[in-house]
């Protein structure tokens, strides 16, 4: 009989949502991201933020799938994105920036065919598109075509068609950007209750006030560089995120602005 070792599981420290190691990626002589390591905890309400150009959309569509990455790796709770992507997509919703959606089709059959791609059954996906379109105020504009719809409404849409299946990680590219408050409140609300179940959200966000007030975690990028990563606490050293974000990446003008903007 051979000795054998306790297995100390509670020892093994679960796999991070998402594990970023070295991403980088360049168009033409532009580096848009320089070797990005990360990593978000499972269970986070990650915030990602930068200036205009920092390299976030980049970074997060490299992470996502959506962009092949000229150096680095990538793994959803453990599983490689670029090698398993099909694996790697059954645990993400994906609300990617600027991406044409199928705006043919109806807010309702837009939510529709995603949870059919996602193989899902017609009558959970019908439940859950009528959940959707209510939570996201949609419901009397179910029926008009996507390409229809308003900016926020297009936003929403694409957020609804992101949560569907029930992803273990959400990855959301500006999912405010152009959303009324009171929809930006019920967005968030779902938000927080899908990390009080044990979800993982990142958000890609320029309202530092927001992302202080809605995520425990945040990542500063700059110039395709990593600035900052920690709590959100840890980050902001007790001055407002907003203080630490312009102190980390600098760029404000002192100027008297535009003389010839002058009109007296
Ligand atoms: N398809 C592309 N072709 C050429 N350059 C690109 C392309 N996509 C991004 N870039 C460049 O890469 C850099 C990073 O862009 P990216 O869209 O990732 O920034 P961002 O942080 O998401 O910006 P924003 O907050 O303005 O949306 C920018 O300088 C941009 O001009």
């Amino acid at each position: 009989m051979t000795d054998s070792l306790p297995l100390e599981t509670s020892a093994v420290p679960a796999a991070p949502a998402l594990a970023i190691r070295g991403l980088a990626k360049r168009f033409g002589e532009k580096i848009a991201v320089n070797g990005i390591s990360l990593d978000v905890p499972a269970g986070s309400f990650f915030g990602l933020v930068g200036p205009n150009g920092a390299g976030k959309t980049t970074l997060l569509s490299m992470a996502t799938g959506l962009l092949r990455p000229e150096h680095g790796q990538v793994w959803v709770h453990g599983t490689d994105v670029w090698a398993e992507p099909l694996k790697a997509k059954r645990l993400m919703g994906v609300l990617p920036d600027g991406v044409r959606l199928f705006d043919r089709l109806t807010g309702e059959q837009l939510v529709t065919y995603a949870g059919l791609l996602r193989g899902m059954d017609r009558a959970t996906v019908a439940e859950r598109v009528q959940d959707l379109l209510e939570a996201m105020d949609l419901a009397n504009d179910a029926g008009t075509l996507v390409v229809d719809y308003s900016a926020g409404m297009t936003k929403k849409i694409a957020l609804a068609s992101a949560l569907i299946h029930a992803p273990r990680l959400l990855v959301l590219d500006e999912p405010f950007e152009a959303v009324d408050p009171i929809s930006a409140a019920n967005i968030r609300d779902i938000l927080a209750g899908y990390v009080a179940n044990g979800g993982t959200v990142i958000v890609s966000s320029h309202v530092m006030d927001l992302v202080q007030r809605m995520c425990d975690h945040v990542a500063v990028v700059s110039g395709g560089n990593l600035l900052a990563a920690g709590t959100v606490d840890e980050v902001r050293g007790g001055e407002s995120l907003e203080d630490r974000f312009v102190q980390l990446v600098g760029g404000r003008t002192h100027s008297e602005g535009l003389p010839w903007l002058r009109t007296s």
